[in-house]
């Protein structure tokens, strides 16, 4: 608790800054983290939200107490990594990038010997391994060497590991990078799951759609900084319109159509033109009232698609760019 008997943030960063040292000597160090400022609450959802090279895996080393911050500060429950980083890390679950399970073992030793590297009885760590088995859906894999298992299933053996010792905060680094749309939701499931047991999420991701399922707050992230934050409605709703009216025209047409319709758009009612190498969007409060307009003005794109808004085109407008350039 706090003074006011409000309840401590479990995780604060104030100018969290992270400065990589130069690789040659005398050279310049780079600076992958530029001075953020976040906060996240006991059983929330948090994403960092960017494209490659934001900065969102220095900052989840930094919360997983495996590389100290070079500015700022930082508590997690209460703690500062830089002192207490064994008793922050008991406490911790780490999903990392890349899945680091043994393959000589079966998918039950896995998770066996990571509790017993915890520390933690074998009776207890027996116990739990059955029960995360079962969150994972991996019960029938359980004696079978990893070689048998699909990508998704190693990512659920990869977070039932992490929370072998119970964890308070879940931390993980693009926890879908690479699998297909079905072992994607099967993921999103059992990560909600967890968030209904009370267990706090952290999250990156380049992935719009994942932040937009998971996240009950998100910060964008992009060249070290955060751009924003909020709920991904916040979001979207301060940084973009309604719909989206997206129009492809003809390769050779698609710059005089792109000038042609930055001159219709109507500012007054809150349209606003989007050109990229292959579409143009017009962000728009009505999709189809903009698309009579745009008929009406004896243009022809080759499709023409209304949907909504989405994080994308919040970070379309606050970095000028899109996620996946
Ligand atoms: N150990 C390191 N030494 C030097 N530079 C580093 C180191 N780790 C990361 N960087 C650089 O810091 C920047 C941010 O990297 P980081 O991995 O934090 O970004 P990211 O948003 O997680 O991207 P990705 O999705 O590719 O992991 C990149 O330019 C990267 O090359």
């Amino acid at each position: 608790m706090t003074r006011d008997g409000t309840a401590a943030p479990l995780i604060q960063a104030r100018g969290l800054r992270k400065t990589y040292p130069a690789k040659v000597r005398g050279g310049e160090g780079f600076q992958a983290v530029a001075g953020i400022d976040f906060h996240v609450d006991r059983g929330e959802a948090f994403g960092f939200l960017g494209p490659n090279g934001a900065g969102k895996s220095s900052t989840m080393r930094m919360l997983g107490c495996v590389s100290p911050p070079t500015g700022g500060d930082l508590r997690i429950l209460g703690m500062d990594p830089r002192r207490d980083g064994r008793r922050i890390r008991a406490r911790l679950g780490v999903v990392p990038q890349d899945d680091v399970l043994d393959p000589d073992l079966s998918v039950r030793e896995n998770l066996l010997m990571y509790g017993i590297y915890f520390g933690l009885p074998r009776r207890v760590v027996r116990e739990r391994a059955g029960r995360l088995l079962d969150f994972a859906q991996l019960e029938d894999k359980a004696e079978e060497k990893l070689g048998s298992l699909s990508g998704g299933m190693r990512r659920r053996l990869t977070i039932a590991r992490s929370l072998i010792n119970e964890p308070d905060i879940l931390l993980l680094d693009e926890p879908t990078t690479g699998l297909d749309p079905q072992a994607r939701h099967v993921l999103w499931d059992r990560l909600f799951r967890l968030k209904q047991q009370g267990v706090t999420l952290l999250l990156t991701t380049h992935y719009m759609d994942e932040a937009e399922q998971l996240c009950d707050r998100l910060v964008v992230m992009d060249k070290g900084l955060i751009a924003d934050e909020g709920s991904p409605q916040e979001l979207i709703q301060r940084h973009s319109t309604r719909e989206v009216l997206e129009l492809r025209f003809p390769i050779e047409e698609h710059e005089q159509a792109a000038g042609k319709l930055s001159a219709l758009v109507r500012a007054d009612v809150g349209e606003r033109v989007e050109v990229l190498p292959d579409r143009v969007l017009v962000y728009t409060p009505d999709g189809e009232a903009t698309l009579a307009v745009v008929t009406a003005a004896q243009m022809v794109p080759v499709t023409a698609l209304v949907r909504r808004s989405t994080l994308e085109d919040v970070f379309l407008r606050l970095a000028g760019r899109s996620l996946t350039d």
